[in-house]
């Protein structure tokens, strides 16, 4: 069931304040509407899943939720305060996160200086500390000697997500943070994000297309299918709409047949 948004997204039905949320998301993209009246909300230290079949449209949502792209209409509100204008590093500063699905990192930086250039980014400029605090959390034990181009996926997910954590967000926009790691790297990310959610109490919104991830860190889960929310609650839940067996069956049928 679809809960309900306050104007200004302070409060949800069970008392807790909305850390972040957004109402009647539309997103039109080449003449084609790829969004369309997307509601979704997170509290702090709240995981909220969201699944759906390639092109349903979850990138583009994080492009909005993130400041990379305007929506065509709607609203997006983090801690009471409408940022539907706000660019990214404006929402950056505000305390929102985003990594995304392939973990580029700095083509002629060294570690240390992807760091440095992320610190000095930040406004107030961030310390040699802070940068130590985020690789200390996401366990980087790497030289800051080493060129970032050498890490590998893991340690590249983490670099840049220790840049993200040094600025002590309260909500981390993670798109598909488990994408080309391998099972023991994936347990590893599991046992972080929930270090952040629920010990530190960091807002998460996570794309994510192993299930196996999402059904043990995330509190609820939305599905989208082509531009719209089709179904949310627990996994259990939404694994059991007959409407995302739908999606999912047709997005295979249709791959098959192609
Ligand atoms: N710049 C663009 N111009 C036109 N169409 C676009 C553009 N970017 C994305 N799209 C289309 O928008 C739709 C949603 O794409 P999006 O990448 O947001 O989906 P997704 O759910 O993240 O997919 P995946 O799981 O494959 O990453 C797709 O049909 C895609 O082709």
């Amino acid at each position: 069931m679809l809960r309900q948004i306050s104007r200004n997204g302070a409060a949800d039905q069970g008392g807790k304040p909305v850390l972040f949320s957004c109402s009647g998301i539309s997103l039109d993209l080449g003449g084609r509407e790829i969004l369309r009246d997307i509601n979704l909300q997170v509290e702090a230290g709240e995981v909220l899943g969201i699944i759906g079949p390639n092109g349903a449209g979850k990138t583009s949502l994080f492009e909005i939720l993130s400041g990379r792209m305007p929506p065509k209409s709607g609203t997006v509100w983090f801690k009471g305060e409408n940022v539907t204008g706000l660019p990214l590093y404006s929402r950056s500063r505000l305390g929102i996160g985003r990594t995304f699905q392939t973990p580029v990192v700095p083509d002629e930086l060294t570690v240390g200086e992807t760091f440095k250039a992320a610190r000095q980014a930040h406004r107030p400029f961030l310390t040699k500390f802070d940068a130590e605090y985020g690789a200390d959390l996401v366990g980087l034990k790497i030289s800051e000697d080493t060129s970032a181009t050498q890490l590998e996926t893991f340690n590249r997910r983490k670099l840049l997500l220790a840049c993200l954590l040094m600025r002590r967000p309260s909500l981390l926009l993670l798109d598909e943070p488990a994408a080309g790691l391998i099972n023991s790297e994936v347990d590893e990310i599991d046992k972080l994000l929930r270090t952040l959610a629920k010990e530190m109490n960091i807002a998460i919104l996570i794309v994510e297309h192993r299930i196996e991830l999402l059904a043990t860190i995330a509190d609820r889960i939305v599905v989208m299918d082509a531009g719209e929310v089709i179904s949310e609650g627990l996994m259990d839940e939404v694994m059991a709409d007959p409407k995302v067996h739908a999606a999912y069956f047709e997005d295979f049928s249709e791959e098959a047949e192609g």
